[in-house]
């Protein structure tokens, strides 16, 4: 029987964990979260209290702990999805023996900072996991829309195709389909500059442009996360799939989106501190445009929509202006 960890307790890993619990195929299913109260509270009531509170979880108290090294001793496959800012931290008492054999999910659409690497290369270098033990799931997918059981669609990539194969199989229920993928690179990086061009989105909307406008900015930002994977990872792939611009439309129009959300209060105003406070939830667009920022000073992939992004987020330039500016550069 597969036995699969949980690491992590935010919105996206309850929807993963309700996604195992419905899927037929057999399995026993472990759960770290870093947070005791919520765990109690799991334990008891059956719910996570914090996010995505309204699904019923259905594994056993046992099997629920912020003991790490434990939870992840009992699985094959652990799946990562804590915002990639945490990666490290959540990490750190863990070796690459205790990796060992396992095959390692990354749920993450973010980038290790300090590191500047996605997620797969950050798993390969630093725990010595073979790129063929590690997998990638992707969208266009909402936590919320799957509490919902609203029918999604999962990209799962990998190098290794049957074990994103397997993998899927796991996931597979009346209201999730998955794809499977052997372009982990181009799926990540498009999954993390997707975010990027959410939180352009939604500070558009927050400075007043309108739907016109946003047609422009999203059909731009297509363009831009096709230059750079292209650069970064040369294969044939065609960026009009769900993965890539399935992910970036979900992202960008979505009511449930965190990072339209959060640079909607970008541009109505907000600094990223009270943004943050505001939101409860993480926006990987933030950190997200600064590892791009400096990934690209290797690549030099022209991109004005991320580089707008940047100087508003990080250089404190006026929303209003670089938006108008950003507007002479687009087509
Ligand atoms: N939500 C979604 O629909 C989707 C999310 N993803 C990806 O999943 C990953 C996880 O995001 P998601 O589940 O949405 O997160 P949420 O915004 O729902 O929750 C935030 C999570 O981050 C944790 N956290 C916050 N601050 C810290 C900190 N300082 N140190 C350690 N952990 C912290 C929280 O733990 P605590 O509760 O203990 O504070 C909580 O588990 C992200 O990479 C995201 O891009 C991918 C696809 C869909
Ligand atoms: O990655 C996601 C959907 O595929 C979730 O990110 P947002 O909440 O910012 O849309």
């Amino acid at each position: 029987m597969p036995r699969v960890a949980m690491i992590g307790g935010g919105s996206w890993a309850t929807a993963i964990i309700k996604m195992l619990s419905d899927n037929i195929t057999a399995k026993e299913i472990y759960w770290w979260m870093r947070n005791a109260e919520a765990i109690a509270h799991l334990q008891k009531y059956k719910h996570n209290p914090n996010y995505l509170s309204s699904v019923e979880i259905r594994i056993p108290e046992t099997h629920i702990s912020n003991d790490i090294s434990e939870i992840i001793s009992n699985a094959d496959y652990v799946i990562l999805n804590v915002p990639a800012a945490f990666l490290k931290e959540t990490l750190k008492d863990i070796t690459p023996e205790q990796l060992k054999g396992k095959k390692i999910i990354s749920a993450i659409k973010g980038i290790v900072p300090d590191e500047n690497l996605i997620i797969g290369e950050f798993i390969n270098q630093k725990y010595n996991v073979p790129l063929e033990d590690i997998v990638v799931i992707s969208g266009p997918c909402h936590a919320e829309e799957v509490a919902l059981e609203k029918l999604s669609y999962l990209t799962i990539a990998s190098v290794n195709v049957d074990l994103a194969s397997t993998f899927a199989g796991l996931l597979n229920t009346r209201y999730i389909k998955t794809n499977v993928s052997d372009d982990i690179f181009g799926t990540e990086y498009a999954a993390v500059l997707k975010n990027i061009y959410a939180v352009a989105s939604g500070i558009c909307h927050g400075v007043g442009y309108g739907d016109n406008f946003q047609a422009v900015l999203i059909s731009n930002a297509i363009r831009e996360i096709n230059r750079f994977v292209d650069i970064v990872h040369p294969i044939s792939r065609d960026i009009k799939e769900s993965a890539y611009l399935g992910d970036l439309l979900v992202t960008a129009y979505s009511q449930f989106s965190r990072n339209r959300t959060f640079g909607n209060m970008i541009g109505k105003g907000y600094t990223v501190k009270s943004a943050q406070l505001e939101m409860a939830m993480v926006a990987e667009g933030y950190y997200a445009v600064n590892c791009m920022h400096h990934i690209n000073k290797k690549y030099k992939v022209d991109m004005p929509i991320s580089r707008a992004v940047y100087a508003i987020l990080y250089e404190k330039h006026s929303p209003h202006i670089e938006m108008r500016l950003l507007t002479e550069q687009l087509s």
